[in-house]
């Protein structure tokens, strides 16, 4: 009998589907799809078989439990090959180099360890509230500052400059990153063979090695800061200083061992911005919810105390507000595509070796049966008993799907779900945000970035103390920390 085919649009005869796939958030599409054919959807892409997920039930089969034939990534010639001389965590296949390089996350980013970096929370919020309350209409600059500096601390054990040079050059860095590995950002990663094309013919190759060469200064840079400043202070605690010490052990080369810090850097900094972003947005729109939270946190902590992560588990209303900013504005909403080793079959259809597999996060958090009235912001979603999925800070990543799935999941997540809270309750408990005479067009959850990841396009909010004690506490709290 014959194989059923997974459903899907039409294609068109030569070029599949290239031509009716947006390339601008392209999740609203895959949304359309989703409602049009189910939960299991191909499309044929400039060559490329794609597989969109939209049911998380199938994720964990094919992402998690069959982890070991879908855990790669769709080799890309110019930002993988030349751009990261395939060094580049979150771009490498699955194999020995990857399975190096997320031992080293993993051991930096465990749950067990994520407390040690509780300080740097600490004390880069507190920097954060100080920001809010001096240049409150620079607000979301001050957003991006706080998680891009919190990543470099962890990475390289010390501030970012007030300079802003090194903010500058990695975020030079990370722009370039998101642009060449969008799908069709570069011709010969639809058509390979024309890397067969000498240097002459192939301009973009030298383009792509200069990036690399201009990535490994900084990178390399960076983390030979580090290691001389390990040789005076032995107790040094971060990222680079850790892979130092276990550089023999874990096989690594000076430039790959950059190439892991600066990953950290690249993947944590955009996605968490983002999502302390959407949150101001979330409160904008829903001020009830807002003000609930602030009685509860006004119910545990006064005007002289600044919120402290130890209070985590008294806060279950913040608690499931932060969960849901995850879900209701993923960071990554069209999901991060995996990419398949072997011929597989499943639920009848079959799944080639070499097909993109791609975790819609953003439908899967629009699935009515499990999230009513998706579209509403609602933290009470996640204080059914069904939901709470405990009160631990790693619990905050679960419920949702904002992460990913299987082997490729977010080595970050827990790092970054305890930055969100800290920032979340600290910016409640000081500030209350409010609309701007301006803003009523702008706030809209479709005003948004597109890309691999997706963040509101600026809009105007006010920032306002929720009075001059809270701003004297922050000070206070600055000056000591
Ligand atoms: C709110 C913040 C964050 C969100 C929403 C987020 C989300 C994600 C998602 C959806 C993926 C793709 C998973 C997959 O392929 O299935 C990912 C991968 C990754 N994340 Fe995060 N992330 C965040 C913060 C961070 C932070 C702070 C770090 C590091 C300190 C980090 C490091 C990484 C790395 C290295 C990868 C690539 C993993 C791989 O390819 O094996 N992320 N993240």
């Amino acid at each position: 009998s014959k194989t059923p085919q997974i459903p899907g649009p039409p294609p068109h005869p030569f070029v599949g589907h290239t031509l009716q796939v947006p390339t601008v958030k392209t999740w609203k599409y895959f949304e359309k799809l989703y409602h049009e054919y189910g939960s299991i959807v191909k499309l044929t892409l400039a060559g490329d078989d794609i597989i969109v997920l939209s049911d998380p039930s199938d994720a964990e089969e094919l992402l998690g439990r069959r982890s070991h034939n879908y855990s790669s990534r769709r080799p890309l010639v110019y930002a993988g090959k030349y751009q990261s001389k395939d060094q580049r965590l979150v771009l490498l296949p699955y194999g020995e180099v990857l399975k190096r390089q997320r031992a080293a996350f993993h051991q930096m980013l465990q749950p067990r360890v994520v407390g040690a970096y509780e300080d740097m929370q600490d004390m880069e919020s507190l920097r954060l509230l100080l920001d809010l309350a001096t240049t409150p209409a620079d607000w979301s600059h001050h957003c991006g500052r706080f998680a891009a500096s919190l990543v470099f601390t962890l990475s390289y054990g010390q501030r970012l400059n007030d300079d802003g040079k090194d903010l500058a050059a990695v975020q030079g860095i990370l722009a370039n990153f998101i642009r060449d590995t969008y799908p069709g950002a570069h011709f010969v990663d639809t058509f390979p063979i024309l890397d067969r094309l000498p240097d002459f013919l192939s301009p973009w190759r030298a383009e792509a090695k200069r990036k690399h060469n201009k990535e490994v200064e900084l990178y390399t840079r960076l983390a030979s800061g580090v290691k001389s400043r390990m040789e005076k202070d032995l107790g040094m605690e971060c990222f680079a200083a850790r892979l130092w010490d276990q550089q023999e052990k874990m096989n690594l080369t000076p430039e790959e061992l950059s190439y892991i810090a600066g990953s950290a850097f690249e993947a944590g900094t955009d996605t968490t911005t983002g999502t302390i972003l959407w949150f101001f947005m979330a409160m904008v729109l829903y001020p009830e919810t807002m003000k609930r939270a602030q009685e509860e946190i006004d119910s545990i902590f006064c005007s002289d105390t600044v919120p402290e992560f130890s209070r985590m588990n008294d806060l279950p209303y913040c608690f499931a507000l932060v969960k849901e900013i995850f879900r209701w504005a993923p960071a990554a909403p069209g999901g991060f595509p995996h990419y398949s080793d072997a011929d597989d079959e499943y639920q009848g259809y079959i799944i080639p070796k070499g097909t993109m597999v791609i975790p819609c996060i953003w439908n899967m958090h629009h699935n009515e049966a499990e999230f009513p009235n998706s579209y509403t912001f609602d933290p009470e979603r996640f204080l059914t008993s069904k939901r709470r999925n405990g009160n631990g800070a790693d619990s905050l990543t679960e419920g949702h799907y904002g992460f990913g799935f299987g082997r490729r999941k977010c080595p970050g997540q827990y790092l970054a779900a305890k930055t969100i809270w800290i920032a979340v309750v600290r910016i409640l408990w000081a500030f209350n945000i409010e609309p701007h005479n301006d803003s009523s067009g702008n706030v809209n959850p479709e005003n948004c970035t597109s890309g691999m990841t997706s963040k509101p396009n600026d809009f105007p909010v006010n920032i306002v103390p929720r009075s001059a004690a809270h701003v004297e506490t922050i000070m206070l709290g600055h000056e000591h920390a």
